[in-house]
Parts: C-alpha cells; structure tokens; sequence
C-alpha cells in the first residue's frame, strides 16, 4: 500500500484490521491527524480503542491495513516511524525494577539523546509533572498515577512529532491533571501533533481539536469537534450515536435497602 499525499498527514490509518479468534476488535478502519491537532479517540468499554493504538504504534501486528507516522510506514519502517513518536500505551509495562529518574535516563539515552540533555530534560520533566521527590523510589513502588506521570514523562524525553496516548489522564490527580493538561497544549501549540484515548468528554471537548468515535471496531463520526458534535455536547453525541443504556424497571432491586 503506497501513501498517496504529497505532504503526508502526520498519523495515517489505513484499513487497518485485527481479529481476536472470532471476534473482530478492530473492522477496516482508516482515518488522519492533521499536523498540529490533537485528537480524542473515545468509544465504549471493547471498542477496539487501544487495539487501535497498540496497531498505530507498532505494539500490535494488524491482520491487515497499515499505520503511516510522517510518511513512514509503522511496520515497514519502524525506526523512523517510532523515532518520530512518543507512545504511552494502556497497561504500562515498564522497567519498574529502576527508579523513576532511572528509567526515564534509559529513554532518553534510547531515544539517542546525550547524557546532559537526558539529565536536564528529566530534571524538569520529574519536576513539572511532581515527581521530583518520587524520582529516587523504583517505579514498582510507584501508585496507577504515578506510573502513568513516568510513562507520560518517558513519551515526552524525546521530543517527538506525534504523542499517542492511551488514557492519558487516568487515575492522575488534578493537579497533575492540570500539569498535563498545560504540557499538551503547549506541545501542539507548538506545532506537536496528539492522539488520546479517554472516556471523558469533558476532557476530549476542553483539549482536542478533532474526534473520532469507535464502536464495535468501527468509526461512527470522525472530524473536527464542532463537526462531530452536531449542535448538541459531546457526551450526548456518543450517546446517540452508540446508544444508551437504560435499566429496566426492578434490575438490581436487591440493592434497594428499604
Ligand atoms: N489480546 C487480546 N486477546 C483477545 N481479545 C482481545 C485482546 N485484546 C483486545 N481484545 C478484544 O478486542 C476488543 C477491543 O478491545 P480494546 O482493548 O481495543 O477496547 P477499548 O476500546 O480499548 O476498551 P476499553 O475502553 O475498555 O479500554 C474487546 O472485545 C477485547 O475483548
């Protein structure tokens, strides 16, 4: 499959498919993020989000379909497709046997950075997202916001083009949400490209500039905010375009104390 566009978007998906035994996760999919936006993936519980991004960044092999970052195919170029991105996948498994500054040196130097642009980088990056304290505890002592602080740090030491990230601000507090919040914006502002998945669409509608809804493996809406948005809030959206759904009369009326 060849990418047609002179000046390439800077994620391309491309009919990308993936079947778990009988189950189809991921059904034909294929969508663009434009240079400089950030776009929110949302989707109920299984909708084939982070099989998505698992295919998108070169963590999960598709059946069929491609992932181009920047003009370079995920799959057949993998050095350059993931030198060019910075990835915080669902379900981190990280080096958590090394501190927080310790793996965060470990991507940097990965990433070929030099020893003091590694140091500095993370001095500030431990320090912004409040982990400078926590920067000598191993990261298997650290708490579900904690790890996903150093994962986030981790996707950021680098510097890179396009950030896809996988429940970004799930189980961190706040003030951390905030921090995020700023370092993201301030990442597109200039000129980063993201791809988040989140279920909170506050979030999705206060950040991202695009959305792409996904159901059953498939794209309901894809496209700007407003556009997908349709006059009414996003939430509301979703919920039309996925279905709500309500109990019926008496289900769990065992919970009923009086
Ligand atoms: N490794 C796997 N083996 C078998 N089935 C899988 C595997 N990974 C995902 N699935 C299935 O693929 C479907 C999509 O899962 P996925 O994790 O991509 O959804 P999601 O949209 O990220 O969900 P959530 O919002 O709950 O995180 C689900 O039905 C899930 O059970």
């Amino acid at each position: 499959m060849t990418m047609p566009d002179a000046s390439p978007p800077v994620l391309a998906i491309r009919s990308l498919r993936k079947q778990f035994g009988q189950h189809v996760a991921v059904d034909d999919l294929s969508f663009d993020v434009p240079a400089g936006t950030m776009l929110g993936l949302l989707g109920p519980n299984g909708a084939g989000k982070t099989t998505t991004l698992a295919m998108a960044t070169g963590l999960l092999q598709p059946d069929a379909g491609s992932a181009w970052v920047l003009g370079a195919d995920v799959w057949q170029d993998p050095a350059a497709a993931k030198g060019r991105m910075g990835v915080l996948p669902d379900g981190i498994r990280m080096f958590d046997r090394l501190t927080g500054a310790e793996l965060l040196r470990y991507s940097g130097l990965l990433r070929g950075l030099g020893e003091p642009e590694v140091r500095d980088r993370a001095t500030e990056l431990l320090d912004a997202l409040g982990l400078a304290e926590a920067g000598s505890t191993l990261v298997v002592d650290y708490s579900a916001g904690m790890k996903k602080k150093i994962g986030l740090a981790c996707a950021l030491i680098h510097a890179p083009r396009l950030l896809i990230l996988d429940e970004p601000l799930e189980a961190v507090d706040p003030v951390s949400g905030q921090t995020i919040r700023q370092i993201l914006r301030a990442f597109v502002a200039g000129g980063g490209t993201v791809v988040l998945s989140s279920h909170v669409m506050e979030l999705v509608e206060s950040l991202c500039d695009r959305v792409a809804i996904l159901a059953e493996g498939r794209l309901l809406a894809h496209g700007d905010l407003d556009e997908v948005r349709a006059g009414v809030s996003l939430q509301q959206r979703f919920l039309d375009l996925v279905g709500s759904h309500d109990l019926g009369e008496g289900t769990l009326a065992w919970l009923r104390s009086s």
